[in-house]
């Protein structure tokens, strides 16, 4: 096949960096809230929030915005939950809306199709990220292959990365990058990582495919350490960072991506974004758009404790609340019973037991 213009120039590069007008940032920032924040919204953001979030992001200076049902391209389904408006609808809106940042769409092999990311290309997004459990890189393969023929950026997620060593992790990262990956991510869907836990995958990573992709590091707050773990990602390497403005995420929410920038600036790490405008579009435009504040309660701090998914949260909300039992002592059973995405019915099983424990 023979690929011309940018297309031809996005499959040679190596990593952002070869490509990107921002490339003279220490870090590039992504924010996830019209993504990861779809879980905590129960999928339901329309037209105009998506527009007003994009715009006030986009003028801070946020240089890539994510935009896809939580679970991915081809989410909306009765057992993740039913998109308001659908998600090609909403990249489409982003990609026309932003006049600087990149849009990126998430997907997950099975969820989504190939088909899914053509016409998520088809709509104006730019950056294809390919999210995995953390041991099934090698179900990704494809998926790069196609990203790359088409010119689009790829970046790996490799989700629950909490429950592997760190020599698992790099592995699993090569095989991504020999597909076809430029940014391999050290996802820690659960938030149950802790510091060392962060610094010593992303260094692993660093060392595996440094030369040839860059890594990036997903966090999350259930044990409140979202900011932290990533100040310790970049200082092993890692130079893609996620994070969701005002914690608009699965769980407690993701790293605050407007705390985030003002530690950047502290540090003296640039980012291309403006402290000022990303604390007033937290606060104008995000804020309004959540059905609440990301919160650590009982239900989420169990989340990071036994390193449950954070998009388990309002399954596990739901089965407590019909069968009348502890949301927590669900979340503890699913974390013993190391359920991954993709089972989300087994917690209505776990909740059925503990209500016939209850009863008996
Ligand atoms: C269902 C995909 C998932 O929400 C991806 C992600 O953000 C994570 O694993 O943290
Ligand atoms: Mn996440």
């Amino acid at each position: 096949m023979s690929i011309s213009g940018p297309a031809e120039l996005n499959s040679l590069a190596r990593t952002w960096r070869d490509t990107d007008p921002t490339s003279d940032l220490d870090i590039r920032l992504t924010d996830t809230c019209l993504r990861d924040g779809s879980h905590h919204k129960r999928h339901q953001f329309n037209a105009d929030e998506v527009r007003s979030i994009i715009g006030a992001l986009d003028e801070a200076g946020v240089p890539v915005l994510e935009v896809t049902h939580g679970d991915g391209l081809g989410g909306s389904s009765f057992n993740y939950g039913f998109s308001h408006t659908p998600e090609q609808e909403l990249i489409k809106i982003a990609a026309e809306t932003a006049k600087n940042a990149k849009i990126a769409f998430l997907m997950l092999p099975g969820v989504g199709t190939k088909d899914d990311i053509r016409e998520a290309q088809g709509n104006g997004g730019s950056i294809c990220r390919i999210a995995t459990h953390c041991t099934e890189a090698d179900v990704s393969e494809q998926h790069f292959g196609l990203a790359r023929e088409l010119g689009l950026e790829t970046v790996g997620f490799l989700m629950m990365s909490h429950t592997q060593p760190p020599e698992v992790l790099a592995k699993q990262a090569r095989i991504m990058v020999d597909a076809g990956c430029q940014c391999v991510y050290v996802v820690d869907s659960a938030g149950a990582l802790i510091l060392e836990g962060v610094s010593d995958r992303v260094s692993a990573l660093v060392a595996e495919i440094g030369h040839e992709a860059t890594v990036g590091f997903h966090g999350h707050e259930n044990l409140d350490l979202g900011a932290g773990n990533t100040v310790m990602a970049v200082r092993a390497g890692a130079t893609q960072i996620d994070g969701s403005v005002r914690r608009f995420g699965a769980g407690a929410g993701n790293t605050p991506l407007d705390a985030f920038v003002g530690i950047c600036d502290k540090l003296g790490w640039k980012t291309g974004v403006d402290f000022l405008k990303i604390i007033d579009a937290s606060e104008d435009v995000v804020r309004p758009a959540m059905p609440e504040e990301c919160r650590l309660d009982r239900m989420t701090m169990m989340m990071g404790y036994a390193g449950v998914y954070s998009s388990f949260l309002k399954h596990a909300g739901n089965a407590a609340e019909r069968y009348g039992v502890s949301g927590a002592r669900i979340l503890a059973e699913a974390g013993r019973r190391k359920l991954i995405g993709g089972q989300e019915d087994q917690l209505i099983d776990i909740a059925l037991e503990l209500k016939r424990q209850q009863e008996g």
